[in-house]
């Protein structure tokens, strides 16, 4: 097991591939850990170096106490990716995730040639939404709200399935203070203005029945960067890298190699 102690915080993380190939890195969803992406991983060709972490308050990683500002989840991987001398890397983000990978792109480029956002956007909900569930997380617990984060995450062919029961145990085993900080660090974040700046290759990942970001609106944070490439998953909700693999992997791999990557 890999964990990094970086300006006093553990941070837990993960390398797959080839570590001299172009590395890829991925940032994990609100609730979820760095195992969002064990069934993409296989499909991605030889040869790429991959790294994946777990986000404050997330995974194996510390839960300082709350809240978080995005600068800190930032700062975050900021860290690993100089302590694990990355550069010109293909961010690859999830959600919350893909806010970092905006605040990661416009405060170090040097680390990042390229984004992929996925099922995110400049800007997600209203303060007074996230307000209402950081409350809710810290009165009634995760698995108060299971149902409903578990309706926005997946199309409805996908809660028929065993791995169903998976992601929610994922879900409710992350600490309740760890995703309410998390919380506070997307309410207080909106990347409209430093994203519309942003000037390298991006590919934008949305899913046709994602009940967090819609389509819509991950198509609106791409049009906000020139030369953006969308892409959208049909029959997938939030998190397409678990509903429909390989085809996200596919998406992915068509991108890396239209970058050089491969
Ligand atoms: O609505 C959800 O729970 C999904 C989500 C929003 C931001 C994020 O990272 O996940």
């Amino acid at each position: 097991m890999k964990i990094a102690t970086l300006d006093g915080i553990r941070l837990h993380y993960r390398e797959d591939g080839d570590p001299d190939g172009q590395p890829v890195v991925f940032a994990n969803s609100l609730g979820t850990d760095l195992r969002l992406w064990d069934e993409v991983l296989p499909h991605l060709p030889k040869g790429l170096r991959l790294i994946r972490y777990d986000k404050r308050g997330h995974g194996l990683s510390e839960a300082p106490a709350a809240p978080y500002a995005m600068g800190q989840l930032v700062h975050d991987v900021e860290m690993l990716l100089d302590h694990l001398q990355v550069r010109d890397a293909v961010f690859v983000g999830l959600s919350i995730g893909g806010m970092i990978a905006q605040g990661l792109a416009a405060k170090r480029l040097d680390l990042v040639r390229a984004v992929v956002l996925s099922n995110t956007a400049a800007k997600i909900g209203t303060r007074d939404m996230w307000a209402e569930r950081i409350a809710k997380t810290e009165s009634e617990g995760l698995a108060a709200m299971s149902d409903a984060v578990l309706e926005r995450w997946f199309a409805p062919a996908f809660h028929e399935t065993d791995a169903i029961h998976g992601w929610r145990a994922m879900l409710e085993r992350q600490p309740a203070h760890g995703y309410a900080g998390c919380c506070a660090a997307i309410a207080g974040t909106d990347f409209m203005t430093t994203t519309a700046a942003l000037r390298l290759p991006l590919l934008a990942i949305a899913g046709s029945d994602d009940g967090s970001t819609p389509a819509d609106l991950v198509r609106e944070t791409a049009d906000l960067v020139p030369g953006a490439e969308f892409a959208l998953i049909r029959g997938a909700g939030h998190l397409p890298c678990a509903e429909k693999p390989e085809e996200y992997a596919r998406i992915l791999s068509d991108f890396l190699a239209a970058q050089g990557c491969l």
